[in-house]
């Protein structure tokens, strides 16, 4: 289960995001939209544990996994390395979640050698791979044409059901967050709220 209690979040003298409560418990999937500079990365990187300067209270699980909108790949590791390295996990755990997500046979390849559909793949591999209690979604299928976002987004949904961690995902693309999202939310006003949708 995720919980933030927040009373506040400013960047110097400006707040960015106001008073909200939010509970995601494992299985659920929060999709999380709102316009551009509303707040949502900055959210998810406190809920992600990524920034602890904030007035208010957070209480998340352990086992933690992210995907940015950019895949941040390692350039000078192989695809197979940027699984392993920052998860810890096996070489063989690393390998069969690279095959399952379509990767098999690119193990050995550089993050420059593969497409950005690819690398994107890397990161959803990396990110489930460890099981994680919880995951954080940010725009993790931007830049990407119509076809390749639903084979990813086909593949993410199988993961979340088998793995069944506390997910929010935040995105600007309304068929993502309908086909993944099992409750919605809109962030609004400065300093935002979170509206139910
Ligand atoms: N490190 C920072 N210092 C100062 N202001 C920041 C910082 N990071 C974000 N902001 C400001 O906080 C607000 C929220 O930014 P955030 O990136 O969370 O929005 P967002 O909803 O994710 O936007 P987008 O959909 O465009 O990615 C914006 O006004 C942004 O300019």
């Amino acid at each position: 289960m995720i919980t933030l209690d927040l009373v506040e979040k400013r960047f110097g003298a400006v707040p960015v995001l106001g008073p909200m409560r939010l509970c995601v418990a494992r299985g659920e999937v929060l999709g999380i939209s709102g316009a551009s500079g509303a707040g949502k990365s900055t959210l998810l990187r406190i809920l992600a544990g990524l920034d602890g300067r904030f007035e208010g209270e957070l209480s998340a699980p352990g086992r933690r996994a992210m995907v940015f909108q950019s895949p941040t790949l390692m350039p000078w590791r192989t695809v197979l390395d940027n699984v392993t390295i920052p998860t810890g996990v096996s070489e063989a755990s690393a390998r069969e979640m690279l095959a399952r997500v379509g990767l098999g046979g690119l193990e050995g390849r550089w993050p420059g050698q593969i497409s950005l559909g690819q690398a994107r793949r890397v990161a959803i591999a990396r990110a489930f791979v460890g099981a994680p209690e919880m995951l954080i979604l940010d725009e993790p299928f931007a830049s990407l044409d119509a076809e390749r976002i639903e084979d990813l987004l086909a593949l993410t949904a199988e993961l979340i059901a088998e793995i069944r961690p506390a997910v929010v995902l935040a995105s600007h693309a309304e068929a993502e967050l309908a086909r993944l999202a099992t409750r919605r939310a809109r962030l609004e006003g400065r300093p935002a709220r979170l509206v139910a949708h």
